[in-house]
């Protein structure tokens, strides 16, 4: 990865505080969320089912708001970094347009936000220009794919194309919400190499929800382990493993030792997890 120009981070939330409902029903989702992600990182959550970690997504991607809290992206807002199309979002399910190929679905945003894009990129620090998303969905092993339409594809075949299509504005921030948890085992660890195959090509920082804790230490420079009840950031565990992480390198007894310690830190959580959550 290239060195980021700027020691702003990339995300931050400083107490943030996220309450569905009102009144005695009232849940907290997420309650003193403290958390600076540097540019460039890959930053894996990860926690039990309800422990607030797409609430979390959410709240970057500016589709949710804190009650209370800050949350920046670059320093502005989530709204505004959105507007300026700062960042990227990949859901779980791919959400491709039916009527368009491959190609056009992946380029769409390009199209329909030319301006911005060329905005960006003129002021990129190091120069960059627009991603060749002919070229990465050819690396992502979709060349001969371009022109068929989504209903042709295959499950990491959609997940693949979604990937692409959420860098080809360059985001500098992509955000992932348990994006391959619907895939085979094999599928699931091809996407992780390519994934990180782009990340490597283009600086951008990704802040990835798994539940999967070898997911996780795979991918990742740091993993933030929650809790629930209420929603909140219990450890934030630094994964100093060598890269490039192949198949081999899952099997060492450094990568089995960051997986046990995010293990403990989950189930101490869960053991020692507050019963009052109401707001
Ligand atoms: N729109 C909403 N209205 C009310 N409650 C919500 C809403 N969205 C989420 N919640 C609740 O907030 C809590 C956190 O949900 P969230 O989806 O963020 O958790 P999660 O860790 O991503 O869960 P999972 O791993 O199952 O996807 C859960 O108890 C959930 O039921």
């Amino acid at each position: 990865m290239s060195t980021p120009a700027t020691t702003e981070p990339a995300i931050r939330l400083a107490g943030a505080r996220k309450v569905y409902g009102t009144g005695p029903g009232a849940l907290v989702a997420l309650d003193g969320v403290d958390l600076e992600i540097p540019a460039g990182r890959f930053v894996s959550v990860i926690g039990p089912s309800g422990c607030g970690k797409s609430t979390l997504l959410r709240l970057v991607a500016s589709l949710e708001r804190a009650d209370s809290g800050t949350v920046e992206i670059r320093g502005t807002s989530p709204e505004e970094a959105c507007a300026q199309k700062l960042v990227g979002f990949v859901p779980q399910t791919p959400a491709l347009l039916p009527w368009l190929d491959v190609l056009q679905n992946v380029t769409l945003p390009q199209r329909v936000n030319r301006g911005a894009g060329r905005r960006r990129l003129r002021h990129a620090p190091d120069g960059r220009t627009a991603p060749d998303l002919p070229r990465l969905l050819r690396e992502v092993g979709l060349g001969e794919a371009m022109h068929r339409l989504p209903a042709q594809l295959s499950g990491g075949m959609q997940q693949r194309v979604a990937i692409v299509r959420a860098l080809g504005l360059q985001p500098e921030v992509l955000l992932m919400d348990e994006p391959f948890s619907a895939l085979d085992e094999f599928t699931r660890e091809s996407l992780q190499e390519q994934l990180l195959d782009l990340w490597d090509e283009i600086t951008t920082t990704v802040m990835f929800v798994t539940h999967s804790v070898t997911e996780a230490v795979r991918l990742s420079d740091t993993v933030v382990v929650m809790a629930p009840k209420p929603g909140r950031i219990v450890d934030v565990i630094d994964i100093d493993l060598p890269r490039p992480r192949g198949a081999a390198q899952l099997k060492t007894a450094d990568f089995h030792h960051f997986e046990d310690l995010i293990r403990d830190r989950l189930q101490s959580a869960w053991r020692d997890r507050p019963t009052a959550h109401a707001a």
